[in-house]
């Protein structure tokens, strides 16, 4: 006699930080993942990571890689966890052995916003007042925006979203610089003054897109993660992650990308910058979505040649000197 069994669905474990945005994302690919596959149990388990227990010091002077994903990608290595949802562009470039991208979702607006305090509500980025302070903890927003406008007070600032708006509320900033995705998705989208345009800051790699990392083994449930996955930002994102893992050096650099896709053809615009803003090199390539991470390993190597370098050894001494 043969009887026929089959497996009892499997429950897959997702892992989380446990930020209010983290869980927001994480819970939003629980329910896409589970209306696609209702017989499967998807549960979400959360964890501190090491960023998240740094609330003081400025990200920049710590470098940020991997800090916010570095407890769950053990997770995952343990099989505590089967998969992590990141923000894609807190994802490091290069993932530890025996992970891998699965799927990248659909992305928000990757631009960033000009966040204002009350007295500001009538300026814009480029018609704020001289030594107007403005709170940013990323060296792409600051190196970027210190070479438009040399006349800002830049000033740094951590903590979750509400601690930050708090800040700007109470006077400590005029105005603040924060990803429109992150206001978005935690219903803050009226604080979004003015996105800022390409032509003054380009956004960061990954902005705006969410990664799912797993493990380069779990072949079922990669299979199960490309129905949640978009293609076009998943194209978008392949070249901008190229682009960034051929110029970076293990720290947190001031590096900027836009991509666009029309038809089969995709177009990336990277920018590279030094802290003060005094130096800034940027170029476009253009070619097939399908060579996508070509294009940005063609791009780095387009913007070596034109100083990019330089610029990037510049800071990793600075942060070797400990400046
Ligand atoms: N580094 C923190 C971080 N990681 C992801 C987001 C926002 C959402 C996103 O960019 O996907 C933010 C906040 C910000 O930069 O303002």
């Amino acid at each position: 006699m043969t009887s026929v069994v089959s497996s009892p669905p499997r429950t897959i474990r997702i892992g989380s930080r446990k930020s209010q945005l983290a869980l927001v994302q994480t819970y939003w690919v629980q329910e896409q993942l589970q209306k696609s596959f209702p017989d499967i149990t998807f549960e979400v388990h959360t964890m501190s990571t090491q960023g998240d227990k740094i609330l003081d010091v400025a990200l920049a002077k710590i470098g940020d890689k991997g800090l916010f994903t570095k407890e769950l990608e053990l997770g995952m290595i343990n099989k505590e966890i089967d998969f992590a949802v990141h923000s894609l562009k807190d994802l490091p470039t290069r993932l530890p052995e025996g992970l891998v991208l699965a799927a990248v979702t659909e992305r928000e607006n990757p631009a960033d916003a000009l966040v204002v305090h009350e007295k500001y509500k009538d300026r814009q980025i480029d018609t704020l007042p001289e030594g107007a302070v403005i709170g940013t903890s990323s060296l792409r927003r600051l190196a970027q925006l210190r070479h438009r406008f040399p006349h800002y007070t830049f000033k740094d600032v951590r903590g979750n979203l509400n601690t930050r708006m708090a800040k700007l509320d109470a006077g400590e900033y005029d105005a603040l610089i924060l990803a429109v995705a992150g206001l978005e998705r935690l219903g803050m989208g009226d604080r979004v003054h003015q996105i800022i345009p390409k032509e003054i800051s380009l956004h960061a790699v990954g902005q705006g897109a969410l990664g799912i990392e797993c493990r380069a083994e779990d072949a079922e449930l990669i299979s199960l993660l490309k129905a949640i996955e978009h293609p076009e930002t998943r194209d978008r994102c392949l070249a901008e992650r190229a682009f960034l893992r051929e110029l970076e050096g293990g720290c947190q650099v001031p590096i900027g990308v836009n991509t666009e896709i029309q038809g089969s053809i995709l177009t990336l615009t990277g920018i590279v910058a030094s802290v003060d803003g005094q130096k800034l090199v940027q170029d476009t390539v253009s070619g097939e979505t399908t060579d996508a991470e070509k294009l940005g390993t063609e791009l780095a190597q387009c913007l070596r040649d034109q100083g990019a370098q330089e610029i990037l050894d510049e800071i990793f001494a600075q942060i070797q000197r400990g400046s």
